[in-house]
């Protein structure tokens, strides 16, 4: 029997009358906000993921007063997937099975299965909470609960970015996808919701993270599929192509289908978060369009702040909860031009017939 599949959406609502005002309210904050992507791009002036840990207890300090800790919550480097951690090997025999399994038909069947959204609302804190007991596999660098990774994200970019309102909703809800692994959606396995992503369809660059176990994924002899280009073409848009199965799509799906605001650097970020041989490594640029070009800028920044706040230092929850409430409560209030906020936010989740008994 399949598994029941439960499926996350955004809505936007406003009201008809003010439609065209709000279009030329986004359109000025949108303006902006690409004005901000071409002219206000952040240099951090370090190139943190090249260095090795520091000898000095000093931790680095990015632009605009971000410390980047010298070292993880474990003694080394960020994303050092070799070093003798506890964490290593978990990390490993995560990733073998994540390499093997992650075929294009497989990628292809599960966005058809959760790309039709249903009907149950819940709100995003309450989505968020649910993470509180949720530990991903895949991380060398955190063994925190998921909620309190979304918190220092948001946080952290906070700082840094106190007027970027659609930053900190983005890092707030940029994990929220890990809820798959729940039995409420679908208990899909570890390999199947967390880790790095890469595109299927085309050949595995060698930069993703243990590349070796992909030398037992099905496609990785089918010529079909494991040319520089595959299935794609030159400049195609990263739109058009599969990337392997995670929260990051199954996210960006739930914003899409339901038309969210989130600026399309947002939406970007949500969707390639974990593309690492795209962001860190340069790989992959040959199926990129100018769009892509753009928010990969941003996608930087927001990496810095996704990766280096994770850390042992827990969030106080219940302090910084009135200001991701009060957020996502602007977002709902629409209907007053007043509000500064552009887009409205109503997570939405929804239960299959069968498991509800409606
Ligand atoms: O282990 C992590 C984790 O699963 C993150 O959520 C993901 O975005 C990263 O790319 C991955 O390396
Ligand atoms: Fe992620
Ligand atoms: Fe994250």
């Amino acid at each position: 029997m399949s598994p029941p599949i439960f499926f996350i959406s955004f809505f936007l609502c406003f009201s008809t009358e003010i439609t065209p005002y709000l279009f030329s309210f986004l359109n000025k904050i949108w303006d902006s906000v690409r004005m901000t992507i071409l002219i206000e791009q952040p240099e951090f002036g370090i190139e943190v993921e090249e260095k090795k840990v520091p000898n000095s207890e000093k931790d680095l300090v990015l632009d605009g007063g971000f410390v980047q800790p010298h070292a993880n919550a474990f003694g080394h480097n960020f994303r050092d997937y070799e070093a003798e951690s506890e964490r290593q090997e978990g990390v490993e025999i995560f990733y073998k099975t994540n390499h093997i399994n992650q075929t294009y038909e497989f990628v292809k069947k599960m966005r058809e299965e959760y790309g039709k959204l249903d009907k149950v609302e819940m709100s995003i804190w309450e989505c968020c909470e649910l993470l509180n007991n949720v530990v991903d596999e895949s991380d060398p660098d955190l063994d925190e609960p998921q909620i309190e990774h979304l918190l220092q994200t948001a946080e952290a970019i906070r700082k840094d970015y106190p007027n970027e309102d659609w930053l900190h909703l983005t890092a707030l809800i940029h994990d929220l996808g890990k809820v798959l692994l729940l039995p409420s959606f679908g208990e899909l396995p570890q390999w199947a919701v967390v880790g790095d992503t890469y595109p299927v369809g085309c050949a595995f660059d060698e930069s993703i993270v243990h590349h070796k176990y992909f030398k037992e994924n099905p496609d990785y002899n089918n010529p079909a599929y494991n040319t520089k280009f595959g299935v794609y073409e030159k400049g195609c848009g990263l739109d058009n192509v599969f990337m392997s199965w995670g929260h990051d799509d199954y996210m960006y799906l739930v914003a899409k289908e339901n038309k969210s605001t989130l600026p399309s650097a947002g939406l970007f970020i949500v969707r390639y978060h974990s593309f690492y041989a795209l962001h860190r490594a340069g790989a992959y640029k040959h199926l990129m369009n100018e769009e892509d070009e753009e928010n990969l800028k941003w996608l930087k920044v927001f990496n810095k702040y996704d990766l280096y706040s994770k850390s042992k230092v827990r969030i106080d929850v219940e302090k910084v909860k009135p200001y991701y409430l009060s957020l996502i409560e602007k977002a709902k209030q629409l209907d007053s031009l007043t509000k500064d906020l552009f887009y409205r936010l109503v997570l939405s989740v929804s239960l299959s017939s069968k498991e509800t008994g409606n």
